[in-house]
């Protein structure tokens, strides 16, 4: 089975980073998931109550970050993972940070993980 849920591009912005200035400011961060999921059974119910609700993970996201206001990009996204894992029971997920304008030279700078098996 390898069916997923997916999130791409999702705008968070919360404290980040690890110098004074950046403890004192909202940046933006892009979220980017794939969780593993059997779509085999809300694409037979039609009900919702059976999908992995990508409105009520990115809430979850948004949620998670602000009140995490994490140093590194590391931190917030391991956070992040298991939090997302505990919250909807997802067994496996993809999970990448990105920290646009952190380094002007690139379009983008992040991480990205994966965390558990499907
Ligand atoms: N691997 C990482 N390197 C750096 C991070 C990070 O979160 N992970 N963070 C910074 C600063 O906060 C930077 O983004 C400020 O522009 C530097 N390196």
């Amino acid at each position: 089975m390898s069916d997923s849920v997916l999130i791409e591009g999702l705008a968070v912005e919360t404290v980040v980073g690890v110098y004074d200035w950046e403890r004192e400011v909202d940046q933006r961060l892009m979220v980017d998931l794939e969780m593993a999921w059997d779509n085999r059974v809300p694409g037979a119910s039609d009900d919702v109550r059976d999908a992995l609700d990508y409105a009520a993970v990115s809430a979850r996201v948004v949620a998670c970050l602000q009140a995490l206001k994490p140093r590194l990009l590391e931190h917030g996204a391991e956070a992040l993972a298991t939090d997302l894992q505990d919250a909807f029971g997802i067994a496996w997920l993809r999970l990448t940070l990105k920290k646009p304008g952190a380094v002007p030279e690139a379009q983008w700078v992040g991480v990205r993980i994966e965390r558990g098996a499907r």
